[in-house]
């Protein structure tokens, strides 16, 4: 579902060229759920972006669904994310002049795969339902990130990217919110890849990678990336 093969991605900073990505190999298989873990700053976030197209590796290939994600046009990365992506970030990024149910609702018609009925569970499901016609300021934070993973998976991608989604809810909202995150994922067939400092939400995933030096490498069940 998402390969990288041999990523480079340096940014230009005022002391010259900062290598971020060294040669980074990843392959998540359709379904798999993944996290990411590492340092503030081994360029987790860059990986992400990478992934979704929102930003282009310097050398190395980043294919999504078969598509070489790193050579399609920005046009054509603006398709694959609206259709086969969907993304959630720890500030929730809801549009706050639509309700509720209209933020579901414009996910899945941009990726034009509007299907009332999935939208309906979606609203049970994420313990919404009875405020579908509130606006996003109108919810707990844990609300709004449930809505920003209900929004993610309207249109039913086939490849779920999630940077710290429950990075700013406290414990036990977080741990609510990931059990559903999962749930949700695993029903619909999604894969999953979450950045995430936390060893709480890396442990329930199939694998974890830690990032450290540019490169990728396997972290076992119950090792802290982050002590
Ligand atoms: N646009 C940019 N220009 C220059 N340097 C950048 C840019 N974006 C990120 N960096 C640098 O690249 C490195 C990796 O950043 P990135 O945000 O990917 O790390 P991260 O692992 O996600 O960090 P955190 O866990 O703190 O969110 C950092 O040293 C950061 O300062």
């Amino acid at each position: 579902m998402l390969e990288f093969r041999q990523v480079h991605k340096a940014y230009a900073t005022p002391q010259g060229p900062l290598e971020v990505l060294a040669g980074a190999d990843l392959t998540l298989a359709n379904g798999e759920s993944l996290a990411l873990m590492g340092e503030s700053g081994s360029g987790k976030s860059t990986l992400l972006h990478l992934a979704a197209g929102l930003d282009l590796p310097d050398r190395g290939e980043v294919r999504v669904g078969g598509e070489v994600v790193s050579s399609l046009a920005e046009a054509d990365r603006a398709k694959l994310r609206r259709e086969t992506l969907g993304l959630v970030f720890q500030q929730f990024h809801l549009v706050p002049s639509l309700t509720v149910c209209d933020n579901l609702r414009l996910q899945a018609r941009l990726a034009g795969r509007e299907r009332p009925d999935w939208t309906a569970e979606l609203i049970e499901r994420l313990g919404l339902a009875g405020l579908e016609k509130r606006y996003p300021e109108q919810l707990s934070g844990g609300q709004q990130q449930r809505l920003a993973i209900g929004r993610a998976l309207a249109p039913r991608p086939a490849l779920l990217l999630a940077d710290e989604p429950t990075g700013n809810l406290d414990e036990g909202s977080a741990d609510d919110v990931l059990a559903l995150l999962l749930t949700l994922v695993r029903d619909t067939g999604c894969a999953l890849l979450v950045v995430t400092h936390s060893p709480r939400v890396a442990a329930p995933l199939d694998r974890r990678l830690n990032l450290t030096h540019g490169q990728l490498t396997p972290l076992a069940t119950g090792q802290d990336a982050c002590a």
